[in-house]
């Protein structure tokens, strides 16, 4: 396992139990996370701008699901969709969810030069132009899109979007009235791309990543307030829901790409 991180915190990377068995895909060649060595990715002129439109009233819930917390969208209709970007289709956004740690010095999925965030936002999208529902689209090289975007800790900055998503953390089977998820992701349009795999079982490798250069900025408690969530259930003994992120992949024989210079 990589160590990572300032000296005093020479920890070694918790392997999380969801992760002890040998979770890897028998012959797997694009298997998520991966770490993006800036300096080996690709600048690609015909890459597009990624277009979010996301309709707020398709919000339905919030609920822990027992490796993360995910806030699910009404996906019987195109509205809210992401399209452009290296995407051929335009894609459905069906959930969003979070990774992080125990601790500021790991938690993100993705790293970036070694480094990791403290967390890291996935907005899962499928691509319902060519599958007829969400299960077949995961079974598909190009069924699904995910939009990395990373969160980094700024005391200084509390981040009003992500606060109606804290609020609503203590209930956790809270029903939304509205939320628009892009407020979560950053104005900066640059992102890398590359062909992978959901990064929880089923692990298939039918997900096109997104991951967007710019993180988004929280503060210490608003980062805290995931850490609180359990992934036990009731009555069980507690176990704090931290560390649900799966150790780095083998990059293989791929090209991250970057939509910048
Ligand atoms: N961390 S991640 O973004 O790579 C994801 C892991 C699992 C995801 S899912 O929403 O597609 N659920 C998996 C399935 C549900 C029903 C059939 S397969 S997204
Ligand atoms: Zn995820």
């Amino acid at each position: 396992l990589q160590v990572w991180g300032s000296p005093d915190s020479l920890h070694r990377l918790p392997v999380h139990p969801l992760w002890q068995s040998p979770l890897t895909i028998p012959g797997g060649t694009r298997q998520s996370p991966i770490n993006i060595q800036w300096r080996d990715s690709v600048y690609d002129p015909f890459l597009k701008p990624l277009k979010i439109s996301y309709d707020p009233t398709t919000c339905l819930h919030i609920w822990n699901n027992g490796y993360s917390f995910l806030v699910e969208f009404d996906d019987s209709a195109d509205r809210s969709i992401i399209v452009g970007g290296p995407l051929e289709n335009q894609y459905r956004l069906k959930q969003f969810h979070f990774h992080w740690g125990a601790i500021n010095e790991w938690g993100s999925e993705h790293t970036v030069d070694s480094k990791f965030y403290p967390a890291e936002l996935h907005l899962v999208h499928w691509n319902a132009v060519v599958y007829p529902t969400f299960e077949e689209a995961v079974m598909e090289g190009n069924g699904l899109a995910v939009i990395g975007v990373f969160l980094k800790v700024n005391s200084l900055s509390h981040h009003e979007g992500l606060q109606t998503l804290v609020d609503a953390l203590p209930a956790v089977k809270h029903k939304f009235d509205v939320f628009d998820p892009s407020c979560l992701i950053p104005s900066c349009p640059d992102y890398w791309t590359y062909a992978g795999s959901l990064t929880t079982p089923p692990l298939t490798e039918s997900v096109t990543w997104i991951i967007k250069k710019k993180p988004i900025e929280v503060d210490e408690n608003q980062l805290e307030a995931f850490r609180m969530l359990l992934f036990t259930s009731d009555g069980e003994e507690e176990k704090r829901m931290v560390d649900n992120f799966r150790p780095l992949q083998p990059l293989m024989n791929r090209t991250v790409r970057s939509s910048f210079q």
